[in-house]
């Protein structure tokens, strides 16, 4: 369920209990989903942790959860509201964090939103919703953290990607954009810094992961999230998916692909056979579509086949 490398450092790699113990960990969209279950997994190893979304009763949440099940207390753990969007908040936000721990180790960049809609039929204000978010986001508290690492000559940047930010899908053109941007982005960026060795970037791409994503995904309007969960019985549990990514922090991996089959090996195949596979996409995707137009979840009616399978 992860690419080749991550599966070798999984097997015979360093392990995030002796690693990432010590540091001070700052994950984004840490309300729900991926991010919650890293708050989760982060605090049984003994980091301080900085709790970002924009939903501060949420956030608090998850730091009380912290703190029933793992060895921190009230002061390694800082709630700091943030909205990726409102990038001008990005540089005190910051600040609050430079004066509560002194450093930043790791800024995990998880915070985002997909999409389920047909590009004929959906808005530009979308478009720019999901770069804004998800991309420019990203790259703006990014940009307000990189000269802290800079300056320590040390860090560690994780960029939570998608197997959508190297593949690409039917009824998620924007979200596909945005982490397709990131993915160069970052690339760019890690070329960038190599006279600093003790900064690296990793490029997390999960498949699909059981989390709020289907339900908080936007539609044909930004003000329309999906607002149902759906089926997610098929996909990865969260928790395998976290470990994984700790893993591939506790290794400094450059680029990780963390999914089961067959979506995972859709991402080998496009690496070797391209056309072939953008062939099977748009075959497979057909269906999807449909599915999608007549009401169904797009996905997990799909997926049934395999999800009888796995029973
Ligand atoms: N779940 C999957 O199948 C899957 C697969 C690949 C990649 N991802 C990526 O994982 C990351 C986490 O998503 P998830 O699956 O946990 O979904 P989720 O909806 O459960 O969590 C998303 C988090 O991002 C936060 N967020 C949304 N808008 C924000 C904003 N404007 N400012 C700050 N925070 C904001 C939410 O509050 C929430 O905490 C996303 O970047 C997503 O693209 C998810």
């Amino acid at each position: 369920d992860g690419d080749l490398t991550l599966m070798w450092a999984e097997w015979q790699g360093r392990r995030p209990e002796w690693e990432l113990t010590d540091m001070v960990v700052w994950v984004t969209g840490a309300s729900s989903g991926i991010g919650e279950e890293l708050a989760y997994q982060l605090s049984k190893l003994g980091v301080s942790l900085v709790l970002s979304a924009r939903r501060v009763e949420e956030l608090e949440r998850v730091k009380r959860k912290c703190l029933e099940n793992g060895s921190l207390k009230g002061k390694d753990i800082l709630v700091l509201p943030l909205d990726l969007t409102n990038t001008s908040s990005h540089e005190a936000a910051t600040k609050v964090v430079l004066q509560e721990f002194g450093k930043i180790d790791i800024l995990v960049n998880n915070g985002g939103r997909s999409q389920r809609s047909l590009f004929v039929d959906t808005s530009l204000d979308v478009y720019k919703e999901l770069i804004d978010l998800n991309y420019l986001g990203t790259v703006s508290l990014t940009k307000c953290v990189l000269p802290h690492m800079i300056e320590r000559k040390q860090g560690k940047i994780v960029i939570v990607n998608s197997l959508m930010g190297i593949i690409s899908a039917p009824l998620a053109t924007g979200y596909c954009a945005s982490k397709h941007a990131l993915r160069g982005f970052f690339n760019g960026l890690r070329a960038e810094l190599v006279t600093y060795p003790g900064i690296t970037v990793s490029n997390i791409c999960p498949g699909p992961v059981q989390s709020n994503i289907v339900k908080n995904a936007v539609t044909e309007e930004v003000t329309k999230s999906v607002g149902n969960p759906g089926d997610q019985s098929y996909k990865m549990a969260t928790s395998r998916c976290v470990r994984l990514m700790l893993i591939s922090m506790a290794n400094d991996l450059k680029e990780v692909w963390i999914s089961d089959h067959p979506f995972l090996l859709a991402a080998y195949l496009g690496q070797y056979m391209p056309t072939l596979t953008f062939w099977i996409i748009g075959k497979l995707g057909k269906k999807r579509i449909e599915n999608f137009k007549s009401g169904l979840d797009a996905d997990s009616s799909y997926f049934k086949p395999l999800k009888k399978k796995h029973d």
